[in-house]
């Protein structure tokens, strides 16, 4: 399996709810690195999975609405624990109907599954790994 990866990164606040997450009950922030791979069975006729640049466009676009926020305030998140796991998947979907869409320089249909990896410390991360098709 071919894949390309790129990366970018986030500054966020949050805070959550549950007695499991100890002292982050509060408020506290974050700098979230972000890396998202792209995967396909085949290179087309240019050798490449997909356009690095158009992936790197794509993934700040949609870091762009939640990157310097506090997310507790971010209406779409509204109710929900922005645990890193949840935003791994929040990107996933945005990826994954662009990519399917054709908008990473590639025929929707070649490309197999999106990886999106979302390192919160040195020490932790969290990813969620899906296939394009059949579209859930
Ligand atoms: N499964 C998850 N667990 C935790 C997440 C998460 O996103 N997913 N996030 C946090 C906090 O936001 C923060 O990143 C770490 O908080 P902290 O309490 O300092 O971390 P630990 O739980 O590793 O440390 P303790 O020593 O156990 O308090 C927390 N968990």
């Amino acid at each position: 399996m071919f894949a390309v990866e790129v990366r970018d990164h986030i500054m966020i606040a949050h805070s959550f709810r549950g007695a499991v997450f100890g002292p982050a009950q509060a408020l506290h922030g974050a700098t979230f690195v972000v890396d998202a791979a792209v995967f396909s069975t085949s290179l087309d006729e240019n050798g490449i999975v997909i356009d690095i640049g158009r992936a790197h466009e794509v993934l700040k676009s949609l870091l762009a609405p939640i990157n310097y926020r506090n997310l507790d305030e971010v209406e779409l998140f509204k109710g929900q624990n922005t645990t890193t796991e949840f935003l791994t998947k929040y990107l996933f979907d945005g990826l994954a109907k662009a990519a399917r869409n054709g908008e990473l320089g590639r025929k929707g249909e070649d490309l197999d599954s999106i990886k999106v990896l979302i390192s919160e410390s040195h020490v932790a991360r969290a990813w969620y790994e899906g296939k394009l098709w059949p579209q859930s």
